[in-house]
This record gives C-alpha cells, sequence and structure tokens, in this order.
C-alpha cells in the first residue's frame, strides 16, 4: 500500500496557517494557533480511527454507539516543535497513550538524528500518531516512522502543518510498501538551499519555544 497524503483544504485552517506564517507572530501566539490547527486537522487524521460498539441508556431510550477501541491508539510528537502539537492531539483522542521521539536534523548535513526514544517496544496492532510540525527534507519523519515500524506498527498516520514536495517524494518512496497518511494543511512550493520550506514559516520550534543554543 502506498502513502496518502490529505491536504487538509478549509478556510479556518488556511486562515490561522497564514498567522502561524507570518514573521510578526509571537511565541504565544504561535503555541495557541498551532494547538488550534492541529484540532482540525486530527479531525480528518482520525477518520478511520478504531472503534467499537457500545450499548447505553439515554435518558429516553436505550441506543447503541460507538466508542474508542482497544488497544490504545498512541500519539508520538517528534521533539521539541511537536510538543506544540500534543495538547491538540489528545484533547481529541482522551484514551490515546503518548510516546515520545527527540530527534534533530544537523543544519549542515540536513541529517535527521534520535536523542531520546520513550514509547511502548511493542507497537503490533496499534494505530499510531505521529506529530512534527515541518516535513521538510523528509529525513526526520521517515526515520520516525521506521523506528515504528519496527516496533510492530502497521497503521501510522502522521500530523504536519507544513509539508515540501521534496519531503513528500522522499517519504513516499523511503516507505513504499508501509501503510503511511501523511496529513497536511499544505504542501509548499519547495525547499530552499538551507532545507527551510518556502514559503514556510521558518524553525518552528524556534518560534514554538526560542532558540535552542
Ligand atoms: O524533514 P526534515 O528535513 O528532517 O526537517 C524537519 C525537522 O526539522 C525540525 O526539527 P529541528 O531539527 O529543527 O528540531 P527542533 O524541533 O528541536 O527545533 C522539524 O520540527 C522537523 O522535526
Ligand atoms: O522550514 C523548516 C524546515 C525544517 N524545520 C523547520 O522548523 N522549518
Ligand atoms: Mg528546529
Amino acid at each position: 500500500m502506498d502513502m496518502r497524503l490529505h491536504v487538509v483544504d478549509h478556510p479556518l485552517v488556511a486562515h490561522k496557517l497564514t498567522t502561524l506564517r507570518d514573521q510578526r507572530t509571537d511565541s504565544p501566539t504561535f503555541r495557541r494557533l498551532a494547538d488550534e490547527l492541529v484540532t482540525l486537522l486530527a479531525y480528518e487524521a482520525t477518520r478511520d480511527v478504531r472503534t467499537e460498539q457500545v450499548d447505553i441508556d439515554t435518558p429516553v431510550a436505550r441506543t447503541t454507539g460507538v466508542k474508542l477501541s482497544h488497544p490504545r491508539p498512541l500519539v508520538v510528537p517528534i521533539l521539541r516543535a511537536g510538543l506544540g502539537m500534543l495538547d491538540g492531539m489528545v484533547r481529541l483522542l482522551p484514551t490515546a497513550e503518548v510516546g515520545f521521539l527527540g530527534m534533530v536534523r544537523n543544519e549542515e548535513t540536513l541529517q535527521a538524528s534520535t536523542y531520546a526514544t520513550r514509547m511502548p517496544d511493542d507497537l503490533s496492532g496499534r494505530q499510531v500518531y505521529v506529530l512534527d510540525p515541518m516535513l521538510a527534507t523528509g529525513g526526520t519523519l521517515v526515520a520516525a516512522i521506521k523506528e515504528l515500524i519496527e516496533r510492530g506498527a502497521d497503521d501510522v498516520t502522521a500530523v504536519v502543518l507544513l509539508a515540501a514536495p521534496e519531503g513528500v517524494e522522499v517519504v513516499e518512496r523511503e516507505l513504499a510498501g508501509t501503510p503511511v497518511t501523511v496529513v497536511t494543511a499544505s504542501v509548499d512550493e519547495r525547499l530552499n538551499e538551507q532545507g527551510y520550506i518556502v514559503p514556510g514559516l521558518g524553525d518552528a520550534g524556534d518560534r514554538m519555544y526560542g532558540a535552542a543554543e
């Protein structure tokens, strides 16, 4: 199965994304907008979340509804910037468990490396949602998803605020045959020489939390 790409086309998403991109937007506003945007993207990203039937009594009658099923979905934010998307996601998926991946991209070589991993060893049968605002060269997301697949995950959805066409292609190529869905608010024009998304929004981690060093 090939990668599925879902670009969420909605005026509220476009409106919030425009403010997020604006260089005049300060960190508190940036964090709030990232949080709001992820809930709008999560609505699409969780369309196939597994549910099971449940019988309940309303004040009027007995009826059948649904609840999120077991095993619980796993949400994995990629630190740092993905942390800014965690609260919005788990608000919509209250039963989710949370794992963490700390990854950083070398600014010269653009190679991603992992500095922290904290999640269950066995992910077989689990639906996994990976959170990272930026899909640029794709190196970070490919490495993250490979780690999840190695642990047995068979259904991975990445929620990214912005993607570059180059990165989408890399994910498609490197993860061919893997059931992966990418949900994003926009596929931008291109990457620049420094590996930044154009027009993009700059360095997402720095805009959320300040420069790291
Ligand atoms: O697609 P890629 O080319 O791999 O780039 C994308 C990665 O770069 C950024 O993280 P960064 O390395 O800046 O870490 P940070 O979140 O701690 O700032 C971003 O949040 C992604 O994780
Ligand atoms: O444009 C980009 C590319 C990678 N990481 C970011 O934070 N921004
Ligand atoms: Mg950064």
